[in-house]
């Protein structure tokens, strides 16, 4: 066995000599790497280092010996050569190798349970971070706890039509992908994992202003016909918005999300503390945003309605901006009362999201006056632990939970969904929450240092 040491590997690192580690075998790409279907950039990055995590999100291993002579291989990388971050890359290794098949995914806190072993705690800590205590990331859920439906029963619901319009657009049901920044943290394509899954499931992707992909990327990864909006930060620098816009614009993104609940980044201390043990780069990015504050009260959305907006994102930030505001559900029967009273109703568009996990919850919210709901961190779990199978298995189970209560409520199309159809004279009492252990047993409770004593 030919042992290799990973000082010499990081000496092949270029397009003429490139040399990676994959499973602990050491392959010279070199004639490979301009034949690669997925580019020489993707791997170029990889050159010299360990890209078995790179690889291993995206390909089979038998993908090697199928593409790969048999002479591309070296021989081994020295373990005892291998430096102390490539540990953390072998648990992980380790976790993806044994993660449940995609068909053994239940439900999305499947999802969840996979990430969290999955992405590094840096990653993790990024993605699943709430501000303060996390309690309004936790209501975000359990306030759909504390609605129930009202099935009704003896009616024709053969054929179900889930599909709706989102700002005129055609949506195959009423969810939406929200924006999440960084997406390349969790996967090597990043955003553009999404943007695949968005199509083949005929639902609007929410392109984030801080994507690890470049717009080109995304736009060349978005397929003919299909929708995308864009989300902007306002820059304290107007002029670098306005480049901003008009390039989206040109990119031919069809909406312009505009986030104004991000002042400034709220308390999210799992997120702080794992900044000092280093950073993933990029996050301090978000510290540079605008003044507004966020939709939330009925206020604030007719506000946005006078200001000649088609619609509005009713959405605490998923929690991570400032703990104790209200979930964007339980607000939601305010806001619609508020626009109905102001004679605003019809004239904007209602969204929500944060704490979507089920497909009863986007029934429970387009029963609420919600036009669709938008969703944020089971997407990225789903990304990460499995890439693009992955995000449409999760879209496919939402879908297939949703089609569910719809039938079993006795509504054959969006239209049919009302008021009446559920029970939400509890939503407003936060201590009558039934205990939810799926969700529980995934969350990842804020611990206070003393447990390192
Ligand atoms: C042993 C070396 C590799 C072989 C034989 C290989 C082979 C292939 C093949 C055949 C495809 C076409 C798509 C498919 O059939 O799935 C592909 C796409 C791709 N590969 Fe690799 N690959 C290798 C290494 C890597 C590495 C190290 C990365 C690092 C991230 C990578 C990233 C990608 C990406 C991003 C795509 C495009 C996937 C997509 O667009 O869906 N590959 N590769
Ligand atoms: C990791 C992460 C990054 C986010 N980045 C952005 C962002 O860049 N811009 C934005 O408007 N909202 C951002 N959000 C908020 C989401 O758009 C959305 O409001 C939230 O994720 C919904 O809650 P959910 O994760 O419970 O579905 C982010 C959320 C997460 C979890």
């Amino acid at each position: 066995m030919i042992l290799i040491s990973a000082e010499e590997i990081a000496k092949h690192n270029t397009y003429q000599d490139c040399w990676i580690i994959i499973y602990d075998k050491v392959y010279n790409l070199s004639k490979f790497l301009p034949e690669h279907p997925g580019g020489v950039g993707v791997i170029l990055e990889q050159a010299g280092k360990d890209a078995t995590l790179a690889f291993s999100t995206i390909h089979s291993q038998e993908m090697i010996h199928r593409y790969l002579p048999s002479d591309a291989c070296l021989g081994f990388v020295d373990p005892a050569t291998v430096a102390e971050t490539s540990k953390v890359e072998e648990r992980r290794r380790e976790a993806i190798k044994n993660r449940p098949s995609l068909n053994e995914i239940l439900h999305l806190y499947d999802f969840e349970a996979v990430a969290s072993r999955i992405l590094t705690t840096e990653t993790w800590s990024f993605y699943n971070c709430a501000a303060g205590d996390e309690i309004s990331y936790r209501d975000n859920h359990y306030a759909f706890l504390r609605i129930w439906l009202r099935p009704r029963i003896m009616r024709d619901v053969t054929h179900i039509d889930m599909s709706t319009k989102i700002l005129g657009y055609y949506s195959s049901f009423p969810l939406y992908i929200s924006a999440t920044a960084l997406g390349k943290l969790g996967h090597p394509l990043g955003e553009v994992v999404l943007t695949r899954a968005a199509h083949s499931h005929g639902i609007i992707q929410m392109i984030p202003n801080f994507a690890s992909c470049s717009l080109d990327e995304m736009t060349i990864a978005r397929k003919e016909g299909q929708i995308q909006f864009f989300q902007l930060y306002i820059n304290k620098n107007r002029d670098i918005s306005r480049k901003v816009i008009q390039k989206a614009q040109e990119k031919g993104y069809k909406a312009l999300v505009v986030t104004v609940d991000v002042p400034s980044v709220g308390n999210r201390e799992k997120d702080v503390r794992m900044k000092y043990t280093g950073a993933p780069p990029g996050i301090q990015n978000e510290k540079d945003l605008n003044r507004d504050q966020g939709v939330l009260t009925p206020e604030d959305a007719i506000l946005a309605a006078e200001y000649g907006c088609d619609g509005i994102v009713l959405s605490n930030h998923g929690g991570r901006q400032l703990d104790f505001a209200p979930s964007a559900i339980e607000v939601l029967p305010n806001v619609i009362e508020g626009l109905k009273k102001s004679g605003l109703l019809g004239k904007i568009e209602v969204y929500i999201d944060g704490g979507i996990r089920r497909g009863s919850d986007i029934f429970k919210a387009i029963a609420l006056g919600a036009k669709a709901v938008g969703i944020g961190r089971p997407l990225l779990y789903a990304m990460s632990s499995y890439g693009q199978a992955g995000v449409e298995r999760a879209l496919q189970i939402l879908k297939d939970e949703f089609e569910t209560v719809m039938r079993l409520s006795g509504t054959n199309m969006i239209a049919d969904i009302c008021p009446n159809m559920i029970d939400s004279k509890s939503l407003s009492n936060h201590s009558l929450t039934p205990k939810d252990y799926l969700s529980s047993n995934v969350y990842d409770r804020l611990v206070p240092l003393r447990s390192k004593l």
